[in-house]
This record gives C-alpha cells, structure tokens and sequence, in this order.
C-alpha cells in the first residue's frame, strides 16, 4: 500500500514496458526526503532509494544504459541547516549546500563510479553547450558510470522558480536519445483527479498522447515535490514529440520496482509519437549541410556495412568552413554524390588537424577532445544502403 492509502500494483495492473536500452530515470525528492524518523541521513532518506539503486545494477546486469535525474538537493541542503524558509534564494543556497550530499547519498548506494552532472535549460538551448553536454553524458556512459544529473539551481533563476526536473529529465532523454523515459515518484501513476482530494479518482494506465483533458486532471505537488503531476505530463508530453515514451510508477512501492526490470510496468504509460530515430535519421537525410568530409574506402565501408561512427584515422579531409554541430555530408571522391551525412562533433579547422590520426591522439593534437569520433553513429545516416542505417 502506499502512503496514501492507495495500492499502486491494485491499481496499476502490470504492462509491459516498452523495449529499450538506454533510459533516463527521474527520482522526485518525494522519494528521497527524509521521511521525520531516524532513518534520516543528511536529510536524504534510502529506504526507496535502495530499491531504485538495485533496479539500476539490474539494469547494467542487462547490458542497458541508465542516466540518473535525481532531485534532493534541496531536502538535503534543508537538513544541514535546519532552515525552515523558502525564498528563492534560499532555496538556490540550499541546493548548493545539499548536492553534495545527493551525490554522496547516491554513491554509497549504486555499485560503480557517479558523476555529477548540472545543466540549466539555458545549456540545452545553446547549441554548443548542448553538444558538449551530450558528449560528455555519452562518454561517462562509455566509462560504465552512472550520470546523476540534476538542475544547476544555483544559478538557474528563472528554472528553480518555474521549472522541474520532470521537464529537465525530459530534456535529457531527447539529448541522449534515450528509448525511455522513467519517473518514479510518490504515488502509483496519473489519476483521472487528484487522488488526495478526490476518492472517487481512477487510475489512468495508458495515454496515446498528452492531451489538454489530461493536462486539466493533473494537479500539483504533494508536501515533499515541485510541480506535481502536471509537470510530469508536461515531461512525458516532450519525450513524446522526440518519439520517447515515458513510464510513470511510484518508486515507494517495492513490489512495484521490484518487477521493473523485468519488463513489467504498474503505473502509467504515456506512448511517445512516431519512431524516434527514423524521425532523426529523415531530419539529417534533408537537413541542409555546411560542408563535407573526404574519407577512405575503408571508412565508406565501414559506414555502409556496419553502421560505425566515422573515426578521424579514415578521414582524408575537410571541406567548407563547417562548425562544431553542422550537417556534414561524406564523401569517398570529393566530386561524387555523398554516402552519408551526420553531425560534425569538430569543425572544418579541426578535422583537417585530425585527419589520419587516430582517436587517441585526438586531444593531443587539439589540446582537447569532444569525443573519438568525428560523426557518432547515432548522428549518422547512410545514403547508399537503407540497411545500415
Ligand atoms: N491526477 C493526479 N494523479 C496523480 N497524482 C497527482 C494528480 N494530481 C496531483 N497529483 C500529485 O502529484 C504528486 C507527485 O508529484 P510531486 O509531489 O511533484 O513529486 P516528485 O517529488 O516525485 O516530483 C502526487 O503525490 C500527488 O499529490
Ligand atoms: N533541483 C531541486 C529539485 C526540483 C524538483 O523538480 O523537485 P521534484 O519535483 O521533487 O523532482 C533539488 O534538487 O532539490
């Protein structure tokens, strides 16, 4: 049973979760918070956090990814001070003084390294910045670490008075393309009213789509949370434009995390729209490019048969004075038709530095280095064979 008198598997028969390999889960403070007893540890409570960090290892037991959106700063933060208030700036100073905590909190319960990870929605916006957050989240998940993101509050006015890390875990999902959206919270899924105030509210197990009659049933926080269950639909209403479904269920019932892993869902299930890669691969097919890139028949191949990310030893060179993040095309001859486009992680300048050397002596020649690849297979797509792709 859950704290509020509701039972989330009762409600929330089991469904399946969509398939996927990397996925974003977002923790709500509700979750975390302590709790007023002595299980209380710098204001951050592990009795439903443990069973997210089991979850977690189950999931890097399968092979699949996982990226952490974790609130509790604040909570924490509250703790050290013992400070009841609750202005903005107050609010700013307490997540500084409580996110190291979070970290900490979370590091004593997963079983590999985890990193800390604060973004603003000012970062997502801004191209560069955006792309350097992406390969930087994609190499912490290379190095078999969990990222644990969460917003950059001290510095983000406008995000901690009106944002949520519902929306921010939204957003991160769509940076990584993550294939799930997971948000544990404090109650068994989205119900058709606010199911404190109203005991005739039904659980809702299924949406197509976030529709504004849904918007309108779901209400804000509870004592603990920001935003309530309107800023989750918002976040699920996202994910599902960039074509990422999102599974909501409430992280305070075991038996309900238990089975997650598993593939089974008591909770809310919010459809994402289309395919989310073919809806991204189209965009590059036609997006305007800025320059190209000459490559070996070995890199070509390696593109059309395999699928690879076009690495700087098979590049010949660059071409147009293209940025860091353009549309690029590839080419073997520099004047045949193109055998695929991507996203340059480097600009025309840096590529032509790089070109046939390997991945390794990327930073020792530009002096940093944003990733081993000069397209990443996920930004890639093939023009000579579908099959690829
Ligand atoms: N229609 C609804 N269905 C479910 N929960 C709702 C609904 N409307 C409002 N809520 C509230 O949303 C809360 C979860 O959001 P929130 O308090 O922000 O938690 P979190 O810290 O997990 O983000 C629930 O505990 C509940 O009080
Ligand atoms: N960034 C803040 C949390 C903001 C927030 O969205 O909280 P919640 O609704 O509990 O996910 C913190 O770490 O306390």
């Amino acid at each position: 049973m859950s704290a509020l008198g509701r039972s989330s598997e009762r409600d929330f028969p089991a469904q399946p979760l969509p398939r996927w390999q990397r996925a974003v889960l977002k923790v709500g403070s509700s979750l975390l918070a302590g709790f007023g007893d002595n299980n209380t540890h710098g204001g951050l409570d592990a009795r439903h956090a443990a069973g997210l960090a089991r979850f977690i290892a189950q999931c890097h037991a399968q092979h699949r990814e996982v990226l952490l959106v974790s609130s509790g700063a604040v909570a924490a933060g509250r703790a050290r001070v013992a400070s009841g208030g609750d202005g903005l700036v107050l609010r700013q100073a307490l997540a500084a003084l409580g996110q190291a905590s979070l970290i900490g909190f979370w590091q004593q319960l997963v079983d590999r390294p985890v990193a800390q990870v604060l973004l603003t929605h000012d970062d997502l916006r801004n191209r560069r910045r955006y792309l350097n957050a992406r390969a930087s989240l994609r190499e912490l998940l290379r190095l078999g670490t969990l990222p644990i993101i969460n917003e950059n509050d001290t510095v983000a006015v406008d995000e901690l008075k009106l944002g949520d890390n519902d929306n921010l875990a939204a957003a991160v999902a769509s940076l990584v393309d993550a294939d799930l959206l997971l948000i544990a919270t404090d109650i068994g899924g989205l119900y058709s009213a606010h199911p404190q105030r109203d005991p005739s509210a039904r659980p809702i197990l299924r949406a197509e789509r976030v529709t504004q009659e849904l918007l309108d049933v779901a209400g804000g926080a509870g004592a603990l949370g920001t935003g309530g269950m309107r800023t989750k639909l918002e976040a699920a209403a996202k994910a599902a434009t960039a074509g990422i479904p999102t599974a909501l269920f409430c992280g305070r019932d075991a038996a309900v995390v238990e089975v997650l892993a598993a593939g089974q869902l008591h909770g809310t299930l919010v459809q994402g729209q289309g395919d989310r890669l073919r809806a991204r691969k189209q965009w590059l097919r036609h997006a305007p490019a800025s320059g190209r890139v000459q490559v070996d028949a070995g890199a070509a191949e390696a593109l059309r048969r395999r699928g690879a990310s076009l690495l700087p030893g098979g590049v010949i060179g660059a071409h147009g004075g293209f940025r860091r993040g353009d549309v690029i095309e590839v080419v073997e001859n520099i004047d045949t038709a193109p055998c695929a486009r991507g996203l340059a992680q480097y600009s025309a300048g840096e590529i032509q530095r790089i070109a046939g050397r390997h991945s390794s002596d990327i930073e020792a020649v530009l002096g940093f280095r944003y990733g081993e690849a000069v397209i990443h297979r996920d930004d890639l797509v093939v023009l000579a064979t579908e099959t690829a792709e």
